[in-house]
């Protein structure tokens, strides 16, 4: 993972195509507006930020004419040397997940992506066979712990018998599963919103740090320049994930907001 983060930086722009972006883009509501959009995005990061992260419910939505869109937009995202974070927040029984590996992560697979969002709720022992499959492909995955969300603390922060929380024995596993790699940050990452109070979902304390995407900078409120406050010895690993904050400039000025936060990311990671 170090190595993808001196190719590509970490910045990480999403590609979400809400309704109302679209109509403030002045595209249609549609599988072809979503697609227009996503590749207008992947042109406005390609040579300025290294990584994108489309945002799967809003091309799913348009049912197969929306899957079809976002294939165009995975293959033209891969093709400009972006890194590709399919945000799929995918988590099954073992069996069904070897579904969803294939589809997102085998080589030449139409919905190829270089990294995937993992749900772990159903049981994160039952992604070590995605993990296995994204490092046999070179590629990774992050798993969600502590989501940006404040929904979300309740579920995450709840603690087990030995006192760990949800989201800390998530971390563990991944980290766990990563030390049985030789990669030194680990090829899997977890999701730490930067909205979540750490300490208080009981990751202030994590000894060594792993990839971590983190959403909740820019629209949802946290700022870069307080990254290394918010997650201390995770400081490392993290990705700055940002969608609406950058979307909102429009078709016209998202080249221009990149090229900024790209800059503002750089000096702050
Ligand atoms: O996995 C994610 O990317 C994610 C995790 C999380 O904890 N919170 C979160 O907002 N996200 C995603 O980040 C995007 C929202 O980013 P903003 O528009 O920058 O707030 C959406 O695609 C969310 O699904």
């Amino acid at each position: 993972m170090v190595e993808v983060f001196d190719r590509a930086g970490r910045l990480c722009v999403g590609i979400d195509p809400h309704e109302s972006l679209l109509a403030a883009w002045a595209l249609p509501i549609s599988a072809a507006g979503a697609r227009d959009f996503g590749l207008r995005v992947v042109e406005a990061t390609a040579g300025v930020a290294g990584i994108v992260k489309p945002q799967v419910a809003f091309f799913e939505r348009f049912g197969s004419a929306g899957f079809l869109a976002l294939e165009e937009v995975l293959a033209a995202a891969r093709a400009s040397g972006l890194v590709v974070i399919g945000d799929v927040k995918r988590g099954e029984i073992g069996s069904s997940m070897a579904g969803y590996a294939a589809a997102w992560l085998a080589e030449g697979s139409p919905l190829e992506v270089d990294a995937l969002t993992l749900n772990p709720y159903l049981g994160v022992e039952d992604l070590h066979e995605t993990f296995a499959t994204a490092v046999r492909a070179g590629k990774g995955a992050f798993v969600l712990a502590a989501t940006s969300n404040p929904a979300g603390t309740r579920v995450q922060s709840a603690r087990s018998d030995d006192g760990r929380t949800l989201a800390r024995n998530v971390l563990d596993d991944v980290a766990a599963w990563n030390a049985t790699t030789n990669d030194v940050l680990g090829p899997i990452g977890v999701v730490i919103g930067a909205t979540v109070d750490l300490r208080a979902a009981g990751l202030g304390d994590v000894p060594a740090p792993l990839p971590v995407l983190a959403p909740g900078f820019g629209h949802q409120g946290a700022r870069t320049g307080e990254a290394r406050q918010i997650y201390g010895n995770l400081f490392e690993g993290v990705i700055v994930s940002e969608s609406r904050s950058l979307l909102l400039a429009g078709p016209d000025g998202i080249a221009d907001a990149i090229v900024e936060r790209a800059a503002e990311v750089r000096g702050a990671l």
